[in-house]
C-alpha cells in the first residue's frame, strides 16, 4: 500500500479522459477512487485496470440493501482486487456486521467503511430526512455502530474528525470527501475543509473530484496538495 493520503475522485464519464490523467499518475502521489459513474458506464475491466496499473483502489459504490446482498456485494469488489470498498452505515449493524465477516474470511480483505452522514448534507438536509440531530451527532452515533460492526472506518466530513478522534484511535479509518483547497469551488459540498486543515484535524485520508479533476492543470493541483500536507 503506498502512503498517499489524497485519494482522487475520478468521477469522468469518458474512460479515455480519465486514463490520460491516470497515466500521469503514480501509486505515491495518490490512490485512486471509482465512483457510481464510471462503474455504471465502464464496469469491472475500468477499475480491474487501475488496479493492473498498481494503484490502491477504493471502489465507492455505497452499498445500502438487505444484508445478505451487501455481504455477496462486497465479496464480489473484493475480487477485482480494491483496496476500499464501502457501505451505507445507515443499513444498520447486521448489515455491517455480515459484510464484515464475509471479508473477514478472506486472505487479503479489502477495507471496509461505511459511510455515515453525507458531506453534502447539513442540518437542513438532515431535518428534511426527519433526523433531528446535528450532522456531528448522527455522524458520532453511526461511527460508533460501524466501529462495533467490526468495520474498519467511516467516511465523514474533516469537520466530525476531531471529535471522532477523540473516540476512536488513528487505527480506525477516517475518509473524508468535501476537501476544498483555498479558493476552489465548494460545489454541492456542504461540510467542507481545506487539506492542511483536514490533517490536522486528524483525518486519514482525504477524497478530492473536482478540485483536482476539474483544474486547468490537475497534476499542479494534485501537486500543491501534496506539498500542503506534506510534514
Ligand atoms: O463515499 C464517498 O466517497 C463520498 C461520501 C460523501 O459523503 N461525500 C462525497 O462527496 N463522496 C464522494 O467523494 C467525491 C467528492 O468529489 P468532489 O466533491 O468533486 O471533491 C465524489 O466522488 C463523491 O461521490
Amino acid at each position: 500500500m503506498s502512503d498517499a493520503k489524497v485519494i482522487v475522485a475520478l468521477d469522468f464519464d469518458d474512460k479515455r479522459q480519465a486514463l490520460d490523467l491516470v497515466s500521469q499518475l503514480d501509486r505515491s502521489q495518490c490512490k485512486l477512487k471509482v465512483g457510481k459513474e464510471m462503474f455504471t458506464y465502464f464496469g469491472p475491466d475500468f477499475v480491474k485496470e487501475l488496479v493492473r496499473r498498481d494503484f490502491d483502489v477504493f471502489l465507492d459504490l455505497k452499498f445500502h440493501d438487505i444484508p445478505n446482498t451487501v455481504a455477496k456485494a462486497c465479496l464480489a469488489a473484493a475480487d477485482l482486487g480494491v483496496w476500499m470498498v464501502n457501505v451505507h452505515a445507515s443499513g444498520g449493524p447486521e448489515m455491517m456486521e455480515k459484510a464484515s465477516t464475509a471479508l473477514a474470511r478472506l486472505k487479503q480483505p479489502p477495507k471496509l467503511i461505511a459511510v455515515t452522514v453525507l458531506t453534502s448534507m447539513d442540518q437542513a438536509q438532515l431535518s428534511s430526512i426527519g433526523i433531528s440531530s446535528t450532522p456531528e451527532q448522527h455522524v458520532l452515533k453511526l461511527a460508533n455502530m460501524a466501529q462495533q460492526s467490526g468495520l474498519d472506518g467511516v467516511v465523514c466530513s474533516a469537520q466530525e474528525a476531531p471529535v471522532l478522534r477523540k473516540q476512536h484511535n488513528s487505527e480506525f479509518l477516517l475518509v473524508t470527501p468535501g476537501i476544498r483547497p483555498v479558493g476552489s469551488q465548494q460545489g454541492d459540498q456542504k461540510r467542507i475543509m481545506t487539506p492542511p486543515d483536514a490533517i490536522l484535524a486528524g483525518v486519514s485520508y482525504m477524497v478530492i473530484g473536482r478540485p483536482i479533476t476539474q483544474a486547468n492543470n490537475p497534476m499542479q493541483a494534485l501537486q500543491e496538495i501534496n506539498d500542503s500536507i506534506a510534514l
